[in-house]
């Protein structure tokens, strides 16, 4: 379904945001190897969680949904998952397939994962390396793509693994596998990414010469997961850059996660001078929440290098619109991982700004933007790519044109953000 956007006169108001995505898949999968019941509250309702929900199932876990956004799950312990009867349908959901597949390699369940068109072409040879090292048996399409077909004969193998890329669904990916392995698997990361895995699992944790070494094994015990799943940061920075951008804003976003691995680009936006202030921090299980409010500010250029990129991974399209209203040019680096999203995000933008009149310039591995704060996007019919993260920064770039544009195929915003265009007309009537 294509969405229509009419340029805001302003845009004001409290948004209850969707719940976090990646600690909803986390709280439904980890439940289920806990032995006994958790109680989720505030569970994303969203599509790509609900792909988690569906495999769960599949594998034999009991997982009740009476209604207001909370979730029982009677979790079944490691050793009770059971071989499904048909595919494990990953959806869209890069985090379903890549976690599951730590855990059903290590469970040794023999089990299929597939997933639509955009994750059957998105790389899973990250993962296959290292659980084939481990000893599972995967067999894929051209070695790399999904369908995935696991088998395992023997106990797995420990690893010690330094990540190769900064992902955190590769290294919760291996932790997974590991905690069905006798001795310690390692995972040493170098550039952090977000640690939910860590923080929910209460896995060790060792800092060694500005690197951090995560072990997982059986003796780990599977806490229950019994909390309220913080409001999604990564909802939250549309309206933030939204807020920032548009002369006539004030956006208040209660109980938003502000986990220090996730808020990459809470840091940016403040190097760029927007206008925000965080109030009420405190705690929802092992993540901590703050109420954000943000107002209209003049923003300056930013330099965004591969350091901070894992930090602030899935808000880079919507930093891209923030980055078109500074005064100056913007680069960001380091950035590769983009190419292998929901679709290619360096290569998305370049085609929504290039449709927008925008200067910008795409590299292997990021972009420059040269801003202008009296910038006026020109009407377009912007494609989404089916990617959600992609038609959200599009709706709210198109907000800021002088007339109305269109976002194609803007349905794809349930992947993560199920009230996105309910929220933004909330904001602008
Ligand atoms: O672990 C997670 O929940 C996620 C990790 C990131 O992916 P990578 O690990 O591939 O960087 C991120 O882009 C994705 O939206 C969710
Ligand atoms: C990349 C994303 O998710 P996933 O990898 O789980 O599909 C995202 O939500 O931006």
């Amino acid at each position: 379904m294509d969405y229509t956007v009419q340029p805001a006169a302003s845009l004001h108001g409290i948004l209850q945001l969707p719940a976090d995505k990646s600690i909803s898949h986390r709280a439904a999968m980890f439940a289920a190897l806990h032995q006994g019941r958790s109680t989720i509250t505030n569970f994303s309702e969203a599509a790509d969680p609900h792909s988690t929900l569906d495999c769960m199932r599949e594998l034999g876990v009991e997982i009740e949904e009476p209604g207001n956004h909370t979730l029982i799950v009677h979790g079944v312990g490691r050793d009770g998952l059971q071989t499904p009867s048909g595919d494990l349908d990953c959806g869209n959901s890069g985090t379903t397939m890549r976690l599951l597949s730590g855990i059903i390699a290590g469970s040794g369940v023999s089990a299929r994962l597939t997933g639509d068109e955009s994750l059957s072409v998105r790389t899973m040879k990250r993962i296959i390396e290292p659980l084939r090292a481990m000893g599972a048996h995967i067999e894929a399409r051209e070695d790399d793509f999904a369908p995935l077909n696991f088998r395992r004969d023997a106990e797995l193998k420990p690893l010690h693994f330094p990540l190769p890329i900064p992902s955190a669904q590769l290294k919760s990916c291996v932790l997974l596998a590991g905690l069905f392995g006798d001795g310690p698997t390692e995972v040493i990361e170098t550039l952090p990414s977000r640690d939910h895995t860590e923080r929910l699992l209460n896995l060790a944790i060792e800092e060694k010469e500005k690197k951090r070494i995560i072990r997982s094994s059986r003796k780990d015990v599977v806490p229950g997961q019994s909390y309220r799943v913080p409001n999604d940061f990564s909802a939250a920075a549309f309206w933030l850059v939204a807020g920032a951008i548009h002369p006539e804003a004030e956006i208040s976003l209660p109980g938003v996660g502000l986990n220090p691995t996730r808020t990459g680009a809470l840091g940016i936006l403040q190097q760029m001078g927007a206008d925000m202030e965080i109030t009420n921090n405190d705690h929802e299980g092992a993540e901590p929440v703050a109420d954000i409010r943000v107002k209209s500010s003049p923003l300056k250029p930013v330099k965004i290098t591969g350091e901070v990129v894992p930090n602030c991974i899935d808000e880079i399209p919507i930093l891209a619109i923030a980055m078109l209203f500074a005064d100056g040019v913007s680069r960001v680096s380091g950035a590769e991982e983009l190419r292998h999203k929901e679709t290619d995000r360096l290569n998305a933008l370049a085609e929504m700004l290039e449709s927008a009149g925008a200067d910008f310039e795409e590299y292997k591995d990021g972009f420059t933007i040269k801003g202008d704060p009296d910038f006026r996007p020109d009407p377009a019919a912007f494609s989404s790519f089916h990617d959600h993260r992609i038609a959200m920064a599009a709706a709210v770039l198109a907000l800021m044109g002088p007339d109305s544009s269109t976002v194609l195929n803007g349905h794809c915003t349930a992947i993560s953000y199920p009230g996105f265009w309910e929220d933004l007309s909330l904001l602008t009537n």
